[in-house]
Parts: C-alpha cells; sequence; structure tokens
C-alpha cells in the first residue's frame, strides 16, 4: 500500500446496519475505497437488492466469506457481525494478511472468562485477544498507531465511558457509587427480526431490558477501572426507546470534595478533551439531546455537581451507528494508518 493510494477496505456483515452505515461513511472518506462487500448467506447477490437506494454507489455483487477472495481485494476488513464470528474468523484474516477492525464486542474484554460469562459464548484464543487493541479513540487512540487489529468499542461503553472517564481519572468522584441508566434507539439491535424489536411492540413505548446482565457492564467497568487503577463495579441498565437512531447515557455518582462546582467540572472536561474534536462538552446548565448527534460522529456531554445531594450527574449522547459504531471505526482505521483522526468523519449532524 504506498501512501498516496487508496486503502481498500472489504466489509464482513456488510447487509447490516452496522455494515450498510459503514459504507455510507466511506463513500465521503477520501483514502478508502470499498472493494468488496461480503455476505455469508447472499454471496453472489446484487448487494443494491436489500439497499435500492445505494444501486448507483454500490454496483457489486455480494462476495462470499473467504479470506484469499477477501485479501486479493482489500487491504482492511472491517467485520461488522454478530458476537461470535470474529471470534472464529480473525485468525484467518490476520493470517491473509488483512488488517482488521471488529465491531463487535468478540475482542472488547481482555478476560477471556468474562467474555464467556457475559457473552455466552466461546472466548477468542489469548493470543489473538492479547494482539486485539481496543480502539476507545478519545482515550486510548494513542494505541491504535501503527496496528493491524482494532477491537471497536460498544456503543453504550463509547457514551458511558466518555462520559465519566474525566472525572473517574481525576478522582472528583467516588467510582463506588457509579450508577448508569442508560437508553438506545431501535437499530442497535441490528436488521434482523426479532420479537422485540418488532413495531408494535416499540412503538409508544418505553421498557428496560437486560437489567444487571447487559454484556457492556464489563466493558465499562474494565474502562473505568484503567481511569481509577483499580476495578470498579457500576449498576448498568438499560432501556429501549421508540427512536431510530441514538444513545443516551445519564449517570450518577458520588462528588469526593462537595466544594467542587458545575463550573469546575466543565473545565475539568474540556481540559481533558482539548483537541479532540468529536467530542463537545456543553456549557454549565445545558444539556445535550440525541437528534444534536444524530447521523454525526460527536459525543456530546453535560455534567452538573449538585451540592445539595452531594452527586454528579453527567448526560452523555451519541449516535448509536456512527460514533456507536461504523464512525468509531473509521476514526479507528485513521489512527490505525496514521491519518487525522477526523478524515472522512467531519460532517454535521441532521437536524431536525
Ligand atoms: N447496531 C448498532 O447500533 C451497533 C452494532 N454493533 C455491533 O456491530 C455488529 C453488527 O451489528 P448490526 O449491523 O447492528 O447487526 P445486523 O444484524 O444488522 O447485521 C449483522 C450482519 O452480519 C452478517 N452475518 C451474520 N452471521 C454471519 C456469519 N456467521 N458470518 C459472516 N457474517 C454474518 C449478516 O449478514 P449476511 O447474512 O448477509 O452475512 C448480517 O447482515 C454486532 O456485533 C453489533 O453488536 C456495535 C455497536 C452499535
Ligand atoms: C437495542 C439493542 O438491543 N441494543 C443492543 C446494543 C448492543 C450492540 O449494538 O452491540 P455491541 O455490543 O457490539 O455494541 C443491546 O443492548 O444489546
Amino acid at each position: 500500500m504506498s501512501s498516496s493510494s487508496l486503502v481498500r477496505a472489504a466489509i464482513i456483515g456488510s447487509t447490516g446496519y452496522g455494515g450498510v452505515e459503514l459504507i455510507r461513511l466511506l463513500a465521503a472518506h477520501p483514502r478508502v475505497t470499498v472493494t468488496s462487500v461480503v455476505s455469508s448467506s447472499n454471496a453472489g447477490e446484487p448487494f443494491a437488492a436489500g439497499y435500492p437506494h445505494l444501486t448507483e454507489i454500490r454496483t457489486d455483487t455480494l462476495d462470499a466469506v473467504d479470506p484469499a477472495l477477501i485479501a486479493g481485494k482489500a487491504d482492511v476488513v472491517f467485520f461488522a457481525t454478530p458476537h461470535g464470528v470474529s471470534t472464529k474468523l480473525a485468525g484467518d484474516f490476520l493470517a491473509a494478511g488483512l488488517k482488521i477492525i471488529d465491531l463487535s464486542g468478540d475482542f472488547r474484554l481482555k478476560s477471556r472468562e468474562t467474555y464467556a460469562q457475559w457473552y455466552k459464548k466461546e472466548a477468542p484464543a489469548q493470543a489473538e485477544l492479547d494482539r486485539a487493541v481496543y480502539g476507545m479513540c478519545e482515550l486510548f487512540g494513542d494505541e491504535a498507531a501503527g496496528q493491524d487489529f482494532i477491537s471497536n468499542p460498544g456503543c453504550f461503553p463509547t457514551a458511558t465511558t466518555l462520559g465519566l472517564y474525566p472525572a473517574v481519572k481525576a478522582g472528583w468522584i467516588d467510582p463506588d457509587t457509579i450508577i448508569v441508566d442508560a437508553k438506545t434507539g431501535v437499530s442497535g439491535a441490528g436488521r434482523g427480526l426479532n420479537i422485540s424489536s418488532h413495531y408494535a411492540e416499540v412503538n409508544e413505548n418505553f421498557k428496560a431490558y437486560k437489567i444487571h446482565q447487559h454484556q457492556h457492564t464489563p466493558e465499562i467497568e474494565q474502562v473505568l477501572a484503567r481511569a481509577a487503577g483499580r476495578p470498579v463495579t457500576t449498576s448498568f441498565t438499560t432501556h429501549l426507546v421508540p427512536m431510530t437512531r441514538g444513545i443516551m447515557s445519564t449517570m450518577y455518582a458520588s462528588l469526593t470534595d462537595r466544594g467542587r462546582t458545575t463550573a469546575d467540572f466543565v473545565e475539568l472536561y474540556r481540559q481533558f478533551y482539548e483537541g479532540r474534536k468529536f467530542v463537545r462538552v456543553r456549557q454549565a446548565g445545558t444539556w445535550p439531546a440525541t437528534k444534536e448527534v444524530y447521523g454525526s460522529n460527536y459525543c456530546d456531554i453535560g455534567v452538573l455537581a449538585d451540592e445539595r445531594t452531594g452527586r454528579l450527574t453527567v448526560v452523555s449522547v451519541i449516535d448509536n451507528l456512527v460514533k456507536g459504531a461504523s464512525g468509531q471505526a473509521i476514526q479507528n482505521l485513521n489512527l490505525m494508518m496514521g491519518w487525522e483522526e477526523t478524515l472522512g468523519l467531519e460532517f454535521v449532524p441532521v437536524y431536525p
């Protein structure tokens, strides 16, 4: 790959929501071209049969999941596949000389036992787990440069840990008191049909799910432990909201010093994220909404230190398919390649 030529990308799981979002975003990337769209169930079919709005930009047919074939057409592979798939396939694609960015949860947790416990699947091989770099860009972006295997973070962990990390790292909140109340739109469940994301189950409804059992709980704790320098446990509850895109994490924790004001926290967060264009910290007294990041790679954060209760409240919003999945995956590719991290991602949110 010469530095001036386009990097060729393949997308496994291209027929799903994360995959098609990668295609949308990469269509505007100046240094990447998608050369292979892959399907495990519809190889040989025209890609656009499933997404007619992409007829002009994707005239090709779907490739089979074949590492040798894909290695002949691509330099990097995005896995936008259900949990458990990249566990089985990553080794073959690495051996074929491809770089990998995995959007699934398979390589995020560094303990095999923890993965098996929360995902109810057999964990990847330890050597591959060790090789995969966890790509939370604004927190650990320096670790991605020059790597060949990135594990892209989960959507809830992205909103949640970007919202909590500066306060935990500074020791301004007690990590043992963290409660996370998170809400997501329905596209987080993927394109496949299931009863819980059926229109009549979601429309004019609001429900909590996977309480104390969500697979993102240990991922959040793993990141916050790096900030705290010791193990952290959190109470994490997810809710399904009748909207297509968006995640809001509302978080609460006890202040370690009631004298610290909202203005102090806004300053702390702004300094922490200085130079990171995709995290926008709101001025005191204003709160972000999911529509304000819709279709964009932004994470918007609002904070309030309440002297009366001695607690911090943080509200953090992202678009689950962009910053929570495909946008951050492209940001990770940029960091991996040593490019500007914002390349191809500097578009404004869709509003209203
Ligand atoms: N949706 C979201 O907001 C987010 C999703 N993610 C993660 O990204 C991944 C993709 O999610 P999403 O796009 O929503 O899911 P979808 O269900 O929409 O798409 C997944 C795709 O994977 C393909 N697939 C299924 N089984 C296999 C297999 N054995 N081998 C190869 N491909 C397979 C399917 O396509 P085909 O049958 O054509 O092969 C399917 O279209 C998941 O791991 C998810 O957890 C992460 C963050 C946010
Ligand atoms: C609505 C809905 O079901 N959302 C999914 C989001 C998970 C996801 O997208 O997967 P990652 O673990 O790869 O981030 C869930 O809560 O499990």
